[in-house]
C-alpha cells in the first residue's frame, strides 16, 4: 500500500516553536524533535533558533555525523509543501502589477486636475480680455 506523506507548508511548522513542541525543516522534511530537545547534544537554544526557517544550512554547519542523520529520520513527520511558495510568488507579482495600475491612475489624476486649472484659467482669462 503506498505511503502517504503528510505535507506542512512552512508557516504551519512555525507554530511549534518551544521547549515541549518544537518542529525543525531540514532538507524539505518536517521533524518534530520535542521529545529530543533535552538529549540534542547541541543544547536545545540551537535547534529552538533553528524554528521557523529552513534549518538546512544550520543542520550542515554543525556538521553532524551519520549516527545524528539517522536518529533525525526518527523524528520524521512529513515534507514541506513547496507548492505554497510559488503560490506566494504569484500572489506578490500580482500585487505589483496592482500598485504599478494605482501608480499609474493617481499619475493620470494628478495630471487632470491641474491641466483642468489652467484650461479653466485660460477661458476665463481670455473671455474677460475679449470684454475689456
Ligand atoms: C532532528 C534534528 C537533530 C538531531 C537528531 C541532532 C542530533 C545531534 C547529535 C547526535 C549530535 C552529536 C554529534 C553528532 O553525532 O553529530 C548533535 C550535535 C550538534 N547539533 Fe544537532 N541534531 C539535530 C538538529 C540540529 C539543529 C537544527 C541544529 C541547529 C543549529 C543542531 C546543532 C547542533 C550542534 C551545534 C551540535 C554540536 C554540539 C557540539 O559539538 O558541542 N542540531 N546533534
Amino acid at each position: 500500500m503506498p505511503q502517504l506523506t503528510k505535507l506542512y507548508t512552512m508557516a504551519e511548522a512555525s507554530d511549534h516553536n518551544t521547549k515541549d513542541d518544537c518542529w525543525v525543516v531540514i532538507d524539505g522534511k518536517v521533524y518534530d524533535v520535542s521529545s529530543y530537545l533535552d538529549d540534542h547534544p547541541g543544547g536545545d537554544d540551537v535547534v529552538l533558533a533553528a524554528t521557523g526557517r529552513d534549518a538546512t544550512e544550520d543542520f550542515e554547519d554543525a556538521g553532524h555525523s551519520k549516527s545524528a542523520k539517522e536518529l533525525m529520520e526518527t523524528f520524521c513527520i512529513g515534507e514541506l509543501d513547496t507548492s505554497a511558495i510559488p503560490e506566494l510568488e504569484i500572489i506578490s507579482k500580482k500585487q505589483r502589477r496592482d500598485y504599478a495600475q494605482k501608480l499609474v491612475e493617481l499619475t493620470k489624476q494628478y495630471w487632470v486636475v491641474p491641466t483642468t486649472v489652467v484650461g479653466v484659467s485660460v477661458v476665463v482669462g481670455f473671455l474677460y480680455l475679449r470684454k475689456k
